[in-house]
């Protein structure tokens, strides 16, 4: 599924949330939205997921303009949002509700093909073997991972995260972002994630979107995002750190080796 934003703006009041966003991600890519606090990330995947109307501009998917809330958009939180009595197989599915309803789901009588989708996608976020547990009883990173498998049952062609790992430890963040990525790219799904530590985003993303002030001022890949764009993005974080780090890693290859000291706070 090939995401395309038109020329995207959102004001609320005086306020200009986006201004004339545009930008494409190819299908099965992995796209990352970075920009400081009050850079216009949410507002844009809200957008995307149909919670929030544009002011002006358009989405398209596979070339046909979006014009309400889509079945198949699937989006995961920061607060996973999860059902704390329930075990992670029922919260995984509740993403059938979409499909099957409110009701049909609490009386629990979901199709066999849901129920097997619902394990599955527990198996591929490396749960299975948790899934009657209570998610109260889960670590935060496990419960991002039902959060993820969740919006997997729901059958997605393209999936939304919004600060996906914000709320974890550094371990779990790439643990969660790790099973993300693989579960992603083993069903060829369009994934746009916006991800505030710089650190993360450059091991996971395959695409950039740099955003300031509501406007796109960055979109490349992970060589063409160097430290003068990160610079351009964050701009109090100028730091020498911020530079040794990328230069250490290198702008062409891999991060395995780039320090923590990277990673970007808001
Ligand atoms: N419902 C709203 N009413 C008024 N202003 C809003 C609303 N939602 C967002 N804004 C404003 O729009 C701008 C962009 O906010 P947005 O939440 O999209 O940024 P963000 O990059 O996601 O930031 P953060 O990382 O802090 O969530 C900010 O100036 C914000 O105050």
């Amino acid at each position: 599924m090939v995401l395309r934003v038109q020329d995207l703006t959102k004001e609320y009041g005086d306020t200009t949330a986006l201004s004339n966003v545009s930008f494409e991600v190819p299908d099965g890519s992995f796209a990352v939205v970075l920009g400081e606090s009050g850079a216009g990330k949410s507002t844009l995947l809200r957008i995307l997921n149909g919670l929030t109307e544009p002011t002006s501009g358009s989405v398209y998917l596979d070339g046909q303009e979006v014009t309400n809330s889509r079945s198949d958009v699937g989006m995961v939180f920061q607060q996973h949002n999860l059902v704390d009595e329930l075990s992670a197989y029922d919260n995984a599915l509740t993403g059938t509700f979409n499909r099957t309803g409110f009701l049909r789901s609490l009386l629990n009588s979901q199709p066999t093909e849901d129920r097997e989708l619902a394990l599955e996608a527990l198996s591929t976020v490396g749960l299975l073997d948790e899934a009657d547990q209570k998610v109260s009883h889960m670590s935060g990173g496990q419960q991002q991972r039902v959060g993820i498998a969740r919006a997997l049952v729901q059958r997605p062609t393209l999936l939304l995260a919004d600060e996906p790992v914000a709320s974890l430890d550094p371990a779990s963040a790439e643990t969660v972002m790790a099973y993300f990525r693989e579960t992603v790219k083993k069903r060829d799904l369009t994934t746009l994630a916006s991800l505030h530590q710089v650190n993360i985003a450059r091991e996971f993303g395959e695409q950039f979107i740099g955003m300031k002030n509501g406007e796109v001022m960055f979109v490349g890949s992970r060589s063409e995002l160097t430290p003068s764009i990160l610079e351009e993005i964050y701009g109090e974080i100028q730091t020498e750190e911020l530079r040794e780090g990328t230069e250490a890693a290198g702008v062409n290859g891999s991060i395995q080796n780039e320090a923590a000291e990277m990673r970007t706070e808001r």
